[in-house]
């Protein structure tokens, strides 16, 4: 089954289209980048995936089903977003227990002390971390607890908007370590947006190039690792990148 199945999709913000045509299909457990210039659309594209931005034509499938426009709590549990930026993406007066547990209480689930301890464990955080405020946890380990809520409602697909790019060098291979593990143990998909070539090698199994709203190429991250991208913009992206 495919994970993801993004047909014919057009992206607008008001007036404005910022993605064009996109044609995907990402099968489950992939591991599947989109790179290219500022601007290009990346993020757009998984913020519509999300529910975050709403102007969309054409379709949309999360595990086998259409998402709808609105909020639809049916795509939410299949599919969960994890922003850039640790600091601005955890609320500054909720202990992580609240955070963590705030995705169940609005799902109604119980069990909420045991899913939240079991969760720290996975994302390597000590369960003294649980009644912490974010102010007292390093960007490594306020991503760590991001990523942990991403995973409270188990669901089957992550969307990656630059995981690392936030965080010290030292500290960013240690949470790519963390999703890629992740992904292995829990057999989740991934749709990742960076601008990091080595991060695609090392996390992702194919990547699409995208530029002006639209994508140029798709490729296996062999032909990347070999710097054999073909579209004249992914040789100039690679090139521009140290790649290849
Ligand atoms: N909330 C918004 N309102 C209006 N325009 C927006 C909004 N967010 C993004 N855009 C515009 O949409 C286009 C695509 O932006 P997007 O953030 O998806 O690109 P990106 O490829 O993810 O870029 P970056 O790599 O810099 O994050 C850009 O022209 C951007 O200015």
């Amino acid at each position: 089954m495919n994970a993801i199945d993004l047909s014919d999709l057009d992206i607008s913000y008001g007036d404005t289209k910022v993605v064009f045509g996109i044609d995907l299909a990402i099968p489950e457990g992939e591991s599947f980048a989109l790179v290219g210039e500022s601007g290009s659309g990346k993020s757009t594209i998984l913020r519509a995936i999300a529910g975050l931005a709403p102007d969309w034509t054409g379709s949309i499938s999360i595990m086998g089903a259409p998402r709808s426009h609105g909020v639809d709590r049916a795509v939410s549990r299949q599919v969960q977003m994890v922003f850039q930026d640790p600091y601005g993406s955890l609320h500054p007066r909720k202990t992580i227990d609240a955070v963590l547990s705030e995705p169940l209480v609005i799902h109604g689930i119980g069990n909420r002390g045991e899913r939240v301890e079991a969760m720290l464990e996975a994302v390597g955080l000590d369960r003294r971390f649980r009644f912490r405020f974010p102010h007292q946890l390093s960007g490594g380990q306020r991503q760590r607890v991001a990523i942990a809520r991403a995973l409270m409602l188990e669901p089957k697909v992550l969307l990656l908007d630059e995981p690392t790019s936030a965080l010290d060098v030292s500290v960013q291979a240690e949470i790519l370590n963390l999703l890629k593990g992740l992904r292995r143990e829990q057999g989740l998909t991934y749709l990742l947006v960076t601008h990091n070539l080595p991060v695609v090698s090392f996390l992702c199994d194919r990547l699409a190039v995208m530029r002006q709203g639209r994508i140029v190429e798709i490729a296996d991250v062999a032909r990347l690792r070999a710097g054999a991208l073909e579209a004249p913009y992914s040789r100039e992206l690679l090139a521009a990148t140290g790649g290849g």
